[in-house]
């Protein structure tokens, strides 16, 4: 007889434990946590805990998930990602999302940017269902318990395919920075294509980012750096920049050491190849 998985089993603590987390993200995920809501009078909530929101180490990008996505960036609905920045009288959103951490994981490098861009709003995209449930609640929980600074207003995670849908969900030049943090490495040839760094998206990428926006990269495999490095380079709206320029950006900084993949790479000692790369003009058609 087949067994089901500890996560459908309704007698496992898994399940448990996701339902009870279930029914707090459905209800605290798109409001504005503030003094009036019942989780506030001085209830911290637990930040959540890695091992019940396992799955499998990698999601097929080329699959048909059932994604939801809007069919242009306008239909959007910004304000249940980020529901502090929305006009109380306008109904409108204040700001845009500007910066995106493409295949965020765990949500480590959001967390450490919040604070770096206080004013910027941030979005993580990720594939696998999870993973995303996880930072959905890291946020929730972080936003609770900094009520009082407004601590991580400004951060959120969408679960989405970011090979697919980008120019769903961003305008044309809307992005300042795009990260690839340890993106999966997909080490045999014929998996290459579904690398996340290939010639037809980045023309996507430079679609969305404006002029002078920069791709961060970084990744612990060698044979994936000179691929990224291979295709930015040839790419006619990309520029590297130099060593000099990375050690002095404070986002190459937090790149290397907020992510959960980074975390794992540094406790290996193991390498960090970072390349970045600026959007250039678009040139002029005559
Ligand atoms: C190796 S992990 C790195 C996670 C994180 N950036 C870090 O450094 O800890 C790569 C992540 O990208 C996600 N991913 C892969 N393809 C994706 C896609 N097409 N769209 C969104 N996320 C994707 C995976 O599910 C996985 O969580």
């Amino acid at each position: 007889m087949k067994t089901k998985p500890l996560s459908q089993d309704p007698g496992s603590k898994r399940y448990a434990y996701r339902i009870n987390k279930e029914e707090n993200r459905k209800e605290l995920k798109h409001v504005k946590i503030d003094e009036s809501s019942l989780v506030q009078k001085g209830q911290k909530i637990d930040l959540p805990k890695k091992r019940y929101y396992r799955q499998r180490a990698h999601s097929n990008p080329f699959s048909d998930h059932q994604l939801e996505y809007p069919v242009s960036p306008q239909e959007m609905d910004w304000s249940k990602l980020y529901p502090y920045y929305k006009d109380a009288e306008t109904g409108q959103m204040t700001k845009k999302v500007t910066i995106a951490d493409i295949g965020c994981g765990f949500g480590g490098l959001m967390i450490d940017l919040s604070p770096a861009f206080p004013e910027t709003l941030i979005l993580g995209m990720e594939i696998r269902v999870q993973v995303t449930n996880y930072v959905e609640d890291r946020i929730i929980a972080l936003r609770n318990n900094t009520l009082s600074r407004h601590g991580f207003q400004n951060i959120n995670v969408l679960r989405g395919n970011a090979m697919k849908f980008l120019p769903n969900f961003f305008e044309k030049g809307q992005l300042s920075k795009m990260f690839f943090c340890f993106p999966d490495p997909h080490f045999k040839q014929r998996k290459h294509k579904a690398r996340i760094i290939t010639n037809t998206l980045l023309s996507e990428y430079a679609y969305v980012l404006k002029e002078g926006g920069v791709v961060y990269t970084i990744t612990d495999v060698k044979d994936l750096h000179e691929w990224m490095v291979k295709h930015l380079e040839e790419h006619p709206l990309f520029e590297r920049l130099s060593t000099e320029w990375e050690n002095s950006d404070k986002c190459v900084k937090i790149m290397r050491n907020a992510t959960e993949e980074g975390k794992k790479v540094e406790r290996k000692k193991g390498d960090k190849f970072v390349a970045c790369f600026r959007r250039l003009p678009n040139p002029t058609i005559l």
